[in-house]
């Protein structure tokens, strides 16, 4: 990832992308923890009625770090297992900087990426059950919702043939 050149001011932007349960946060955080990066998860700014139109507040973030400046933004809350406003959170200026979650790696950020990491699991069943068990039960209405709107989303911005890697969970 190293040897990629920066395409965000001075900073490596790398994107992992991915259907809701196929293991991108998961993916995500070894990556970063590798790459001494600091991580973005999506699901700061998303909630069950926002997947994707979130999208200006991160583009904010990440164009100030783009001209070396930190940046704040407000996180949504899911502890409870319902999303809520959070705390702020200050992003400084870093060398890699790893986005991680469903649109990340959006055609409209595609120029800025240094890489676009694609994670899948074919089983739509086997995501969704992951994701259920990973947010209990009466999270499984939101989160088939979430994975039809997705199916469509990745079709229109066709994400994966983007990608520069493709990670399959097992
Ligand atoms: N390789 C794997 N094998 C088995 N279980 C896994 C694997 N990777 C992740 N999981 C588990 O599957 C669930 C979903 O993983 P994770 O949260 O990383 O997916 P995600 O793609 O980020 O999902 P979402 O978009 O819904 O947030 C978690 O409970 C996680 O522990
Ligand atoms: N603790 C969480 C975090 C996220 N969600 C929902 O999971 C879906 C996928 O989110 P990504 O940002 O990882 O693509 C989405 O529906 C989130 O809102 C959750 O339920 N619990």
């Amino acid at each position: 990832m190293t040897e990629r050149p920066p395409r965000l001011g001075r900073t490596r932007l790398v994107a992992v992308d991915g259907p809701s349960g196929a293991g991108k946060s998961t993916f995500a955080k070894t990556l970063a923890a590798q790459l001494n990066a600091t991580l973005i998860p999506t699901d700061h700014f998303a909630t069950w009625d926002d997947p994707v139109a979130w999208w200006p507040r991160l583009r904010a973030v990440l164009d100030k770090i783009a001209e070396n400046e930190e940046a704040t933004y407000r996180m949504t809350d899911w502890s409870e297992g319902f999303p809520k406003p959070g705390e702020d959170r200050t992003i400084r200026p870093t060398e890699i900087l790893v986005v991680e979650g469903v649109s990340s790696a959006r055609k409209s950020i595609a120029d800025k990426l240094t890489a676009a990491i694609w994670v899948e699991l074919e089983d739509a069943d086997e995501r969704l059950e992951r994701a259920v068990a990973r947010d209990g039960e009466k999270s499984r209405e939101h989160l088939t919702r979430w994975q039809a709107f997705e199916r469509g989303w990745f079709a229109v911005d066709g994400t994966k043939a983007r990608a520069d890697y493709v990670v399959t969970s097992s």
